[in-house]
C-alpha cells in the first residue's frame, strides 16, 4: 500500500530548457529541496524521439536539490530500474501500454519500490484510465498524458479531463499528475478536475519570469484542488 500525499506540485519539464545549461536551468526553476523537476526519458522506440538516459540524470543529480520525477517513455522500463535508481531518480513513472499483463506490471512496481524509488503509471491519451485501477493501491501517482507523448510544446488536450475527474472521484487522496501543453491558461481546468501534480515545460521556460508562473499555477491547484480559500494562500511575490 502506498501513502498518497495529495500535495500540490508544479514540475518544470527540463525538456523545454536550454539543454546546454541543464544544471543552471534546473536550479533556476527548482532551487530548493521542496521543488521538483520532471525528466522525460525517451528511447526512440516507444516514442519517435530521443532525449537522455541515466548517465545525464546521474550527472545532474549532484547539482540539484530538487525531487527528480522521471517519466519513462520507453518500451522496456524494467531494464532501466537499476540505472535510474543509481542515477538518483526519486519517482519512476512507466507507461501501462508497454506492459504485457497484470503480473508483469505488479513485478515492475515491486522492483521500483525495492530500488527505493516512488512509483507511478502513465496513460497515453487513447488509453482508458481504468487500466491502472487494479494497481492504484500500490502506486504513488498516476500520470494522465494531455498530449501524445514524445515532444514538448504540443497543444493541451482538454478532453483528457474526464480521466482526471474519474481518478479523483475514485481515489480521493491519490496524487494525480497531468503532462503536456499546460500553463497559466489551462491550469484552472486541470486543478478543478482534480490534478495536483502539474508538469509544465514550455510555459515555464518560455516565460520572462518562470518563478511567477510556477507560483501562480501552484496557487490555482491549492485554490481549486485542495479547497483552500483565497485568504489562506500566501501572496504572490512582487
Ligand atoms: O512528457 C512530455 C512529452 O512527451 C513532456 O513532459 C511534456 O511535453 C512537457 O512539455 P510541454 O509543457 O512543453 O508540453
Ligand atoms: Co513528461
Amino acid at each position: 500500500m502506498s501513502f498518497h500525499t495529495r500535495s500540490p506540485a508544479i514540475l518544470p519539464s527540463l525538456l523545454a530548457c536550454d539543454l546546454a545549461k541543464l544544471a543552471d536551468e534546473a536550479n533556476r526553476v527548482a532551487p530548493t529541496s521542496e521543488d521538483y523537476v520532471h525528466l522525460d526519458v525517451m528511447d526512440g522506440h516507444f516514442v519517435p524521439n530521443l532525449s537522455w538516459g541515466a548517465p545525464v540524470i546521474k550527472c545532474l543529480k549532484p547539482h540539484s536539490k530538487a525531487f527528480f520525477d522521471v517519466h519513462l517513455m520507453v518500451s522496456e522500463p524494467a531494464k532501466w530500474v537499476k540505472d535510474m535508481a543509481e542515477a538518483g531518480a526519486n519517482m519512476f513513472t512507466f507507461h501501462i501500454e508497454v506492459m504485457k499483463d497484470e503480473q508483469e506490471t505488479r513485478s515492475l512496481i515491486q522492483a521500483i519500490k525495492a530500488a527505493n524509488m516512488k512509483c507511478g503509471i502513465a496513460v497515453k491519451p487513447k488509453t482508458a484510465v481504468s487500466t491502472v485501477f487494479p494497481f492504484v493501491d500500490d502506486l504513488d501517482l498516476v500520470l494522465v498524458m494531455t498530449v501524445e507523448p514524445g515532444f514538448g510544446g504540443q497543444a493541451f488536450m482538454a478532453d483528457m479531463m474526464p480521466k482526471v475527474e474519474e481518478l479523483r472521484e475514485k481515489f480521493p487522496n491519490l496524487d494525480v499528475e497531468v503532462d503536456g501543453g499546460i500553463g497559466p491558461n489551462n491550469i484552472d481546468e486541470c486543478a478543478k478536475a482534480g490534478a495536483n501534480w502539474i508538469v509544465a515545460g514550455s510555459s515555464v521556460f518560455k516565460a520572462k519570469n518562470p518563478q511567477e508562473v510556477i507560483v501562480s499555477m501552484k496557487r490555482s491547484i491549492e485554490k481549486h484542488g485542495n479547497g483552500k480559500a483565497d485568504a489562506d494562500l500566501t501572496p504572490l511575490p512582487a
